[in-house]
């Protein structure tokens, strides 16, 4: 799918939040993950380098691309490898693109306002090798200081991907704590996201991070996912031990908004293409009939 059939936005450019709705009616609402852990390189027979790293991102792009509704490669995992990795990453980005698939780059980027602004600028700025459709965020330095990167992805048809309630079993410790205004972070953080896609259709850009294994957080947290009216990232399926079941229960009646995302679940078929190109069929077929 490409945007391009689709009302435009800001300037006529697509929205990412309309892109990823068609995109997941498409395809089924599944990213897959592009995570090249070291050991995951020695398992595929490829060396832990950056010549191993393209070779494994070009597997996975040849095995999904043009057939998932979105990507997701994992900037630290390249990172890793410095410079040269950091220009693989570039390559799965523009490869990403060039077949359609949504390129969410998982970077996490937080920080002060002015420093934000530059994040803004290397992943979110026409022409930047490394802006692909949507980037994830860091709420914790205050919702605030991501208006750099709010501000630039609005403006060029981006996405973006706020951390709020995260897969990992430490999250709570932060996200579960109370402002002064007595609401749980969580909520504030999916409150501002609401507010940013307010009167969007068929939903708003500014989505948030909630892991598929987080149970029943969002009623504990007060989070109200639905009225974010915005894309919901749920990594956490596969090898964090979420399934269908945890998809259908986590999200309820926000099912429709909802990204599910696998990364080792799906990579453990590779490095053979048309392995692991049915094990990321079948992960988009479960997802959807659990959102469905
Ligand atoms: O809350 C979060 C936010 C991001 N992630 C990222 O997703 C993938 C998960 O990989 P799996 O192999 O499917 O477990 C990874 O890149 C994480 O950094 C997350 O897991 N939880």
């Amino acid at each position: 799918m490409t945007g391009d059939a689709l009302p435009g936005g800001v300037g006529g450019r697509v929205p990412f939040g309309a892109r990823l709705a068609a995109a997941a009616a498409d395809h089924g609402p599944l990213c897959v993950g592009v995570d090249p852990h070291p050991g995951l390189l020695l398992e595929w027979g490829l060396t832990d380098d950056a010549v191993g790293l393209r070779t494994f991102a070009r597997i996975v792009l040849d095995a999904v691309g043009g057939r998932v509704a979105a990507v997701k490669p994992q900037s630290a995992l390249f990172e890793r490898h410095g410079s040269a990795g950091v220009a693989v990453l570039e390559e799965v980005v523009a490869a990403g693109r060039e077949t359609g698939t949504l390129v969410v780059v998982d970077a996490k980027r937080g920080d002060i306002g002015s420093t934000m602004a530059g994040y803004a600028d290397a992943y979110l700025r026409d022409g930047s090798p490394l802006a692909g459709d949507a980037l994830t965020v860091s709420p914790y330095l205050g919702f605030g200081s991501l208006d750099p990167a709010v501000d630039q992805a609005l403006a060029t048809g981006r996405g973006l991907f706020v951390l709020c309630l995260t897969s990992n079993k430490e999250g709570h410790e932060v996200q579960h704590a109370r402002t002064d205004d007595g609401v749980t972070v969580a909520a504030a953080v999916a409150a501002r996201a609401a507010a940013l896609n307010a009167g969007e259709d068929p939903m708003g850009s500014v989505g948030l991070v909630v892991g598929a294994t987080v149970g029943d957080a969002a009623e504990r947290a007060g989070v109200d996912l639905v009225h974010v009216n915005g894309p919901l990232l749920a990594p956490g399926v596969g090898a964090q031990g979420a399934g269908p079941r945890e998809l259908t229960r986590v999200f309820g009646s926000a099912r429709a908004q909802v990204l599910a995302s696998s990364s080792r679940g799906v990579l453990a078929a590779g490095p053979d293409v048309a392995s692991l190109r049915a094990a990321a069929r079948r992960a988009a077929d479960e997802a959807a009939a659990a959102l469905s």
